[in-house]
């Protein structure tokens, strides 16, 4: 557990990113304390893993500051305290994974137990297989234990579930839960956006180069969500839409559903009928939603404007 919460984790200042002209990342900043779980979305191509692979210095910036830790990446210091589990798979011919396990875990100064990692990444029953030999989930969950191995404070997880089965995909969840119980420090990159509802404390959108959004989920959803109402009615559809002249009410064997940014306004006018609604719910947005919506939004308010690179 880390103790100082004054201690900044990771610090980006107007950072710029550039791929030969194309510019990836515009004039960025980013402060990350300790214990934030921050779960960094866009499309494919926005530049998270580039972000990444800038923070564990395996790529440099073209202008800015870029610092983690507090000192700039790849320090020797950083091995012992950080973890990542990039998008590549790490797996080795003729090695089982008991062997690299014990390897890795060699190298540093507390590492997790062994059977700790075993159980961690799900890896009891295949830990006697050579790498190599994996299905591509376990490898993922090699790749996971690998990244634990030194039960590091700062975590780095680019788009960990990938190739995952439903269970795997609920361990992992339920492990990474388990870490922000204990005051660890994790930004991760993930495509599959549901997952990351109720995990993340923190949201940055990235989009063209900057980050659109940042804030926590329920942010996000004031700022964005629309909400469903559905209820259940005897009422013909023409009825309620007395009270409701301007929303696209759909009805379906006596269930409806609206869809809204003023639930409250909704259901106010909804008042005079609301004896004969039963079963009444209302529902944000998720993520998923909000972040199809704001590409669309983005794609068509970009339009026509002149590219950067
Ligand atoms: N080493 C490189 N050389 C040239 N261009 C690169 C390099 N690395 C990344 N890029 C480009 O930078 C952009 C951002 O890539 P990046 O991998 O950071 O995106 P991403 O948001 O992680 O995407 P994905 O969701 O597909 O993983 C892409 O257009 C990519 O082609």
């Amino acid at each position: 557990m880390i103790k100082n919460e004054t201690q900044t984790m990771i610090e980006l200042k107007n950072v710029s990113k550039r791929f030969g002209n194309h510019q990836v990342l515009k004039d960025i900043n980013l402060t990350v304390k300790p214990g934030e779980i921050v779960g960094l979305i866009g499309e494919n191509g926005a530049g998270k893993s580039t972000i990444i692979n800038l923070l564990l210095g395996l790529l440099q910036a073209s202008s800015g500051e870029v610092s983690v830790l507090g000192e700039a990446p790849a320090q020797e210091s950083h091995k012992q305290k950080l973890g990542a589990m990039l998008q590549e798979n790490v797996s080795m011919e003729s090695i089982k994974v008991r062997e690299l396990l014990t390897l890795v875990r060699s190298y540093y100064a507390k590492p997790l137990l062994y059977q700790e990692l075993l159980e961690l990444a799900d890896l009891t029953s295949v830990q006697a297989m050579t790498s190599d030999k994996l299905s591509g989930g376990q490898k993922r969950r090699l790749t996971f234990a690998l990244a634990m191995a030194g039960d590091p404070d700062l975590l780095f997880l680019d788009e960990p579930t990938v190739g995952m089965d439903v269970n795997s995909r609920q361990h992992f969840w339920s492990k990474i839960e388990q870490m922000r119980a204990q005051g660890k420090t994790i930004v991760v990159t993930n495509h599959y956006l549901d997952e990351l509802e109720g995990i993340v404390s923190r949201l940055l959108i990235l989009q063209h180069g900057v980050f659109s959004f940042d804030g926590t989920l329920a942010e996000l959803q004031q700022q964005y969500a629309k909400r469903t109402i559905t209820f259940e009615s005897n009422l013909p559809l023409v009825k309620i839409y007395e009270y409701l002249p301007d929303v696209n009410l759909k009805e379906k064997d006596l269930q409806f559903s609206l869809k809204t940014s003023d639930s409250d306004q909704a259901l106010r006018q909804l008042a005079p009928i609301l004896t004969q609604l039963s079963n009444i719910t209302i529902q944000p947005d998720s993520l998923n939603a909000i972040f199809g919506n704001l590409t669309k939004q983005t794609v068509s308010h970009t339009q026509g404007d002149v590219q950067d690179d």
